[in-house]
């Protein structure tokens, strides 16, 4: 997690985050000790998920992490993306939308500050769209890495 220091310093008036992150683990274990260090210090300071709502890579990783520290989990997937992204069971609540631009929509409504882990293009993504919204003033709420 680097990101400013004013951000990250003040992450404690969040209730909820959003996290985007890889569908797959990457190559190199710092991903995950990335997934699972955010995952613990949101636990720490009593802060809830939002994210992609899979149970593969690193989305798994960090939502097994926040779930089993007590707080609460949102998971929110396209049904088209399921059985993809999900295999055997995801944890929390998970509410399913009917494509990736609602996902993202929810996802953003549903969460305070938008946080990004290492990942794949789709995490570039999800996190562009959340930049860009910020730069035109749809939302006023942080994205940091
Ligand atoms: C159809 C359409 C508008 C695609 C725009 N592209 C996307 N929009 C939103 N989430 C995405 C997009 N592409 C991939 N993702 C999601 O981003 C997450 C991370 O993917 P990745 O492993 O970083 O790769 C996955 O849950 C994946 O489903």
């Amino acid at each position: 997690m680097s990101g400013s220091e004013g951000e990250i310093g003040s992450m404690n008036k969040f209730k909820k985050i959003c996290v985007f992150c890889g569908s797959n683990s990457g190559n190199r274990d710092v991903f995950g000790d990335a997934a699972l260090d955010l995952g613990n210090e949101l636990v720490r300071r009593k802060i809830d998920l939002v994210y992609g709502g899979g149970s593969v890579g690193l989305m798994g990783l960090i939502s097994q992490t926040v779930y089993e520290g007590g707080c609460h989990v949102l998971g929110v997937i396209p049904e088209a993306l399921m059985p993809l992204e999900i295999s055997g069971k995801s944890v929390g609540e998970v509410i399913t939308v009917a494509d990736m631009h609602e996902r993202k929509a929810k996802m953003a409504q549903e969460s305070e500050a938008f946080i990004a882990l290492p990942g794949g293009y789709g995490t570039m993504e999800e996190t562009l769209e959340m930049i860009t919204w910020a730069q035109l003033g749809i939302h006023k709420k942080p994205v940091t890495h």
